[in-house]
Parts: C-alpha cells; sequence; structure tokens
C-alpha cells in the first residue's frame, strides 16, 4: 500500500469493485428476465472505447437500517460522458442489481453531475432508467435529489435533447423525469411506469389490474401517449435512441448534422406516383406514409409514437441530407380527424423541433376536429389550442402540402399561413373549405331539399355546384393562402427548393418571460 505499485495495485482492486458492484445473484437475475445491466448498456449506447466514467469511486454515507455495512463503489448508477457516432453524449445508468437501482443521495448527486456537465457543454444526456424508485432507507433525502433531477430536466429542456430509456422498473414520482424529457422509449414486457402499482390501486379503487396492462412498454406507446417508441428488446431501444439522435442538434444553439446529398431536381418516375395516390372519391383514405416515403431523402422515415393517436403521423427525415420534422394527418385512422389526443402528440412534436432548429413539414388531410361529448369535456377546446399555439409559436422553416381536405378550423390549425407557416402548396385535388359538400349543402339547402320533389337530383347539383365553387385550392390561391397549386409529382422538388430559400429565415417572437399555452 505504500509503495507506488502498491497504490495502483490498490486502485485496479477499488475499479474492479465498482464494476462488479452488483452481485453475481443479482447480474444472473437481471439477464434471466432478458435486461442487461447498466454498464452494459452504456456499452451498447456509445462508440467502441469512448466511455468515460465519473464518480466511479463515489459510495453513500448513509448509516440508517444497516446501510453503512453495504457501501459498494458507485451506489447503483454508472455516470460518464462518451460519443454515439462521433458525437458526444452525456449519460446515466441505473443499475438494478444495485440496491435495485434505487436513488440516495449521492446516486442523484451523481445524475445531477453529469446533468450539469451536458449543460455546461451543451451535449444531448441519454437517460437509462431501472430502478426501485426513491432508497427508502434514506428517506427525504432521496426525494430531494429527484427533486433536484426534476428542476434540471425543466432548465435543460429546449437547451439540451433529453432522452429517457425506460429499460426496467420506474415508479412513483420518478416517473416525472422521463416525462419532462424529450422522449421516452420503452422495452416491451420488462419496463414498466406507474405513479401507483397493481396493489395500492385493488386498495384505494378496487381495481384489479396488472403491472404489464398499468404502465407496460405497450400500454405507454398506445395508450397513455407516454412514450414514443415500443421496442421489440434493449438492442432494438438503443438503435431507435441514435436514430433519433443523428436528427438532433448536441444544443439549441447548434445546427442538426448535415449528410451530404444534393436532391435530384428532375421529376423522376418515383414522383410521378403521387400522380394516383388520392382516389376520385373524398370518402376513400389512403396511406400518407406513401406521400412521405416519396418525399424524404431514400424514403427514411423515423416514426416517433407510431402507435399513440395514429391519425396523426409525426417523426423524423431528411431532405437533401438536412433534418426535418414531419407532422401529417392520417386518412387511414378516424380520416385523419384532430381529436385531443392527435392534437397534443403533434403540438409536443413541432415544439421539440422548434426547439432544436429543425425545419417542419406538415401535410394535410384534415376533415376536421373529432366531433363527440367525450372530446368536448375531456377538453378538446384547450387541448386542441395546443396545436395552434405551437405552430403560431415555432419560428423554424414550416413548409404545408395540402393534399386533400382541409375543413373549418382544423385546416387554420395545420400549419396554415395564417399560423405563420412560409411556403404553403395544395394539390388540385386539394379542398380548402369551411366543410365538406354534403355537410354543406345539408346546411344551404335544408328547405330547398325537403321540398323538393327530386331531392337527390336536387342535392346532386348543389353538391357539383359546392364543389366547383369552393371545395377546391383556388380560392385560397387566389387570395396567396396557398404560395402555389402544384401536381402531386413536383411535391419532392418544391419542397427541396422551399427549404432551400428557408435556409436563411430568421425570425423571433416578442420579448416576454414566457407564452401562457393552455396546458
Ligand atoms: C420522487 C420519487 C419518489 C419515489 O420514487 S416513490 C417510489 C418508491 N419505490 C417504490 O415504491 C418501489 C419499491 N420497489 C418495488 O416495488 C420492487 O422492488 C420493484 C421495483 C417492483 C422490483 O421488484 P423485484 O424485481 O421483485 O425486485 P426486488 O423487490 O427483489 O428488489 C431488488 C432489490 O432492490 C431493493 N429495492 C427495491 N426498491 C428499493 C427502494 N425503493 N429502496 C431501497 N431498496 C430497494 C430490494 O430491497 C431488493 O434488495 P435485495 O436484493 O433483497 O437486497
Amino acid at each position: 500500500m505504500h509503495s507506488t505499485a502498491g497504490k495502483l495495485a490498490d486502485l485496479e482492486r477499488r475499479v474492479d469493485e465498482a464494476v462488479h458492484a452488483g452481485s453475481a445473484r443479482a447480474v444472473e437475475k437481471q439477464h434471466a428476465r432478458g435486461k442487461k445491466t447498466a454498464r452494459e448498456r452504456i456499452e451498447m449506447l456509445l462508440d467502441e472505447g469512448s466511455f468515460v466514467e465519473l464518480d466511479e469511486l463515489a459510495r453513500h454515507r448513509s448509516t440508517a437500517f444497516g446501510l453503512e455495512r453495504n457501501r459498494p463503489y458507485g451506489d447503483g448508477v454508472v455516470t460518464g460522458y462518451g460519443t454515439v457516432d462521433g458525437r458526444q453524449v452525456c449519460v446515466f445508468a441505473q443499475d438494478f442489481t444495485v440496491f435495485g437501482g434505487s436513488l440516495g443521495e449521492v446516486f442523484g448527486e451523481k445524475i445531477v453531475k453529469v446533468m450539469d456537465l451536458a449543460m455546461k457543454i451543451g451535449c444531448p444526456v441519454v437517460g437509462i432508467n431501472d430502478s426501485g424508485g426513491a432508497r427508502i432507507q434514506e428517506g427525504v433525502v432521496s426525494l430531494g435529489l429527484y427533486g433536484e433531477i426534476f428542476f434540471r430536466n425543466v432548465r435543460a429542456s429546449g437547451v439540451i435533447p433529453q432522452i429517457s430509456l425506460v429499460m426496467g422498473p420506474c415508479a412513483g414520482g420518478a416517473v416525472y423525469s422521463p416525462a419532462v424529457t424529450d422522449f421516452t422509449v420503452m422495452v416491451d414486457q420488462t419496463s414498466h411506469m406507474f405513479i401507483t402499482g397493481p396493489d395500492v390501486i385493488k386498495t384505494v379503487t378496487g381495481e384489479d389490474v396488472g403491472m404489464e396492462e398499468l404502465g407496460g412498454a405497450r400500454t405507454h406507446n398506445s395508450r397513455s401517449g407516454n412514450a414514443h417508441y415500443l421496442a421489440s428488446d434493449e438492442e432494438d431501444a438503443v438503435d431507435y435512441v441514435k436514430a433519433l439522435l443523428s436528427y438532433l442538434p448536441s444544443n439549441n444553439l447548434d445546427e442538426p448534422v448535415v449528410v451530404d446529398a444534393p436532391a435530384e431536381l428532375a421529376i423522376s418516375d418515383e414522383d410521378r406516383e403521387l400522380d394516383t395516390l388520392i382516389p376520385d372519391s373524398a370518402n376513400q383514405p389512403y396511406d400518407m406514409h406513401t406521400v412521405l416515403e416519396h418525399v424524404l431523402d431514400d424514403g427514411e422515415f423515423l416514426e416517433v409514437q407510431p402507435l399513440y393517436a395514429q391519425n396523426i403521423v409525426v417523426g423524423y427525415g431528411r431532405v437533401e441530407g438536412r433534418p426535418v420534422g414531419v407532422v401529417a394527418n392520417q386518412p387511414m385512422h378516424f380520416a385523419g380527424t384532430l381529436d385531443i389526443a392527435a392534437s397534443e402528440k403533434a403540438a409536443r412534436f413541432v415544439r421539440t423541433c422548434d426547439a432544436f432548429n429543425i425545419p417542419v413539414l406538415t401535410f394535410v388531410d384534415v376533415p376536421g376536429f373529432l366531433p363527440g361529448t367525450g372530446q368536448e369535456w375531456d377538453g378538446i377546446i384547450r387541448r386542441g389550442a395546443k396545436l395552434i399555439y405551437a405552430y403560431a409559436e415555432a419560428t423554424v422553416p414550416k413548409v404545408t402540402v395540402i393534399t386533400r381536405k382541409a375543413y373549418g378550423g382544423a385546416y387554420d390549425v395545420m400549419g396554415s399561413k395564417h399560423l405563420g407557416a412560409d411556403l404553403n402548396f395544395a394539390w388540385p385535388t386539394a379542398q380548402i373549405a369551411v366543410m365538406g359538400a354534403q355537410g354543406a349543402v345539408n346546411i344551404l339547402y335544408r328547405s330547398e331539399l325537403a321540398g323538393a320533389e327530386d331531392p337527390a337530383a336536387v342535392r346532386a347539383e348543389k353538391i357539383a355546384e359546392y364543389e366547383d365553387t369552393l371545395a377546391n385550392p383556388y380560392v385560397a390561391a387566389e387570395r396567396g393562402y396557398i404560395d402555389s397549386v402544384i401536381p402531386p409529382h413536383e411535391t419532392r422538388t418544391q419542397i427541396v427548393r422551399a427549404l432551400r430559400v428557408l435556409r436563411t429565415k430568421r425570425e423571433t417572437l416578442p420579448p416576454k418571460k414566457h407564452g401562457n399555452i393552455p396546458l
């Protein structure tokens, strides 16, 4: 111990203890559940050999409940920095094999430290959650540290990308850290998030619900909207996070990474395929993904929240190698109507793009807001307003293409010129109007239809008149609400040109403390 060689050996022993802090039994149990250890997960995420660990030798100072006899190095969380595809990220991974990944004072301090580092240097934070929550033995100190983490999540929001990987339990108030971060990725069958577990629910409300149904990955991806991707396993989850990072800048003052891929501006056979996409019948659906695949580089689209509010599609792609965020109504689900879930999903996405300098491309085929008492009483007025707010507030380049329906208030909401979109296009199949022809004729000609000898003939005549006069893109184009009516095959090239011209767009909001988005 008193020689240099002895001191080096002593360090080696301590580091080895830190690396093997979890017992062999706990590690075996973790693996048997199809879960990896904290270090294995970091290894999967970061470029080989790039991880630099911080606070590897930190230990808790607690003396309660015999904890002083068990002071593992690292205190149950592995933190540090490294690179993903050569770009810097900070990372923490909760280690379920040590104290069930529960968060005590030192554990919390380590996370706070690495988050502060990420803020100082302006790089994303990826948090890997696998924890029994606040460390019971350390009491209120654990709660305090959770509060410090939430505080930093909020302060970092919109400054650096924050991504949560939930790869095990994340229970009680602990869920509010992932909830504040930009993206939450969960793994099928092995990750769970809930405020109160099945036993408490049974006691308080009498409901019988299993862990998986209550807070499993599928539930949060398809029902609650708390998660953004349902991974089939941990590798899939990590791959999704890497893909997300590739579209995001390191911080709000940085530009997203650009791939050198200049667009071919000649119209291709593939471009022409869009000319036959829209069915003659306005009630027949088509898959909006087809449009996205024809417009984005290599047809590549990374969908965000693909299982939630499927009447709207959001996600990332590239145009000429530059990241874009896409928002698109999906006629295949609820005819593409806007409801509460779709409005909130799209609003959050637009704000994420705006925070990180990613242009927003909007594709519109929307028959209106979803009617019903459920929607009204659950607050579609207030919650639908979030989408208006998000579009109106966003200062990034905004380009909109109306493919078919753009009716009523939903026309305004979906990236219209009136909410500050920069360049708006419509296909000749667009119907930009207060409502569809059927509904309009019913209201305008109710008494005439009731007294007609042949109501069907009158209805058909009036519908044709309405469609010719109002349900087209030309009234909007006359007023400049649409910059250009384009054949579908020009969509890709027009978007390329639009995004080129908007590259130098600079717009700022009036100075204020912050707006008051209807929450
Ligand atoms: C602001 C944040 C506020 C909060 O976090 S409130 C939430 C407090 N946490 C909870 O209510 C969850 C308590 N834990 C559990 O319910 C279960 O351990 C959990 C997470 C479902 C996992 O169950 P299992 O997979 O069966 O694992 P297990 O129960 O055998 O636990 C493994 C080892 O971890 C320990 N552990 C789990 N949660 C802990 C905690 N919060 N504080 C201290 N130790 C905790 C547990 O005692 C066990 O230790 P050991 O291996 O037997 O030595």
